[in-house]
């Protein structure tokens, strides 16, 4: 049994990492991440410029998930790009995913320029879907924003490149995203980012948990899951098949893994559990979901990969 996958033209030797923005702040727990079961590493979203975000606290975990409103905090594309480029010297033949943000289409290509420009050898995965800077909307919710930037990347990116969405709600919305998608080389895409604006509440003090944004936050977890296996299946359904799916949401067991496989993903990103548990979870999760595929004698996840029936 083996749960390895190809992805962005690159082979893993299982279909497990994290999510932008766990685990993947520094060199400490890059190296956590990368010395860990899971296949590979994202960084966290980098900025042309490092960012301290927003005040603390801005991350919280409830009983079914999380809140953050981190406000991008991060140590800037250059720090990235520099531990990327050592760690591939280090590592030979492995693929690493940078993942990116700039705030407007001329910092997207800036840091694109300096990705060209670096020893870079992996994969971008440009970040459309951060929830939590104050007066920003989400870029992936603005579908001719989305249309040029991707049309403005591709005329100058011509490596592995994929995005990180929203969440989307609407069958409409599925069609309007794909079409756009369809039109542009890209490697993949990501679902989903977490759930933009949610808000928790501690009964006894009726305080809401975390301080930006008057405690709305992005919200993770177990509470996702049903959001996620629906826009992963949606862009599998509607997407050039040249177009891979990263399934990102809810993922907390080997189970969870298979269903995200099921509904059409090559790869999954672990967040908010991977934050509970730290690194060792992908021993458990590969052991899940080997067991899952002995039980239903599956060798590779190639054998079920998009393959959920209907009624
Ligand atoms: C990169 C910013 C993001 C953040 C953040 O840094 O606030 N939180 C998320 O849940 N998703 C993001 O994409």
């Amino acid at each position: 049994i083996s749960t390895a996958t190809t992805l962005a033209g690159s082979n893993f030797d299982n279909c497990m990492m994290n999510a932008s923005g766990v685990y993947c702040m520094d060199s400490d727990e890059l190296l956590a991440v990368e010395n860990s079961k899971a296949a590979t590493f994202v960084t966290k979203s980098g900025t042309l410029q490092p960012r301290k975000g927003n005040p603390e606290p801005r991350y919280f975990e409830t009983e079914f998930g999380s809140i953050n409103s981190m406000g991008l905090p991060n140590n800037g594309v250059d720090y990235y790009l520099d531990f990327v480029s050592q760690d591939q010297i280090n590592h030979p033949g492995k693929t690493y995913f940078l993942s990116i943000t700039g705030f407007n289409l001329a910092e997207d290509l800036e840091l694109l320029q300096k990705v060209t420009d670096s020893d870079f050898a992996g994969v971008v995965e440009l970040n459309l879907s951060c929830p939590n800077v104050p007066g920003k909307p989400q870029t992936g919710y603005d579908f001719e924003t989305v249309d040029a930037i991707l049309k403005a990347v591709f005329d100058v990116y011509h490596k592995p490149l994929g995005v990180k969405l929203p969440p989307y709600f609407d069958i409409i919305h599925f069609d309007q995203m794909a079409e756009i998608l369809n039109k542009y080389p890209l490697s993949y895409v990501n679902s989903i980012n977490s759930i933009g604006n949610g808000l928790y509440i501690n009964d006894d003090t009726e305080t809401v948990v975390i301080k930006p944004k008057q405690g709305f936050g992005g919200i993770g977890g177990e509470y996702v899951k049903p959001t996620a296996l629906a826009n992963v299946h949606a862009f599998y359904q509607r997407l050039n098949k040249d177009i891979q799916i990263i399934g990102t949401g809810g993922i907390q067991t080997g189970k969870d893994i298979f269903e995200h496989i099921l509904c059409g993903a090559s790869m999954v990103q672990v967040g908010t559990a991977l934050m509970v548990e730290g690194p060792v979870i992908f021993e458990r999760l590969t052991a899940e979901l080997e067991a899952i595929m002995a039980e239903k004698g599956y060798s590779s996840i190639e054998d079920f990969r998009g393959k959920l029936n209907y009624l």
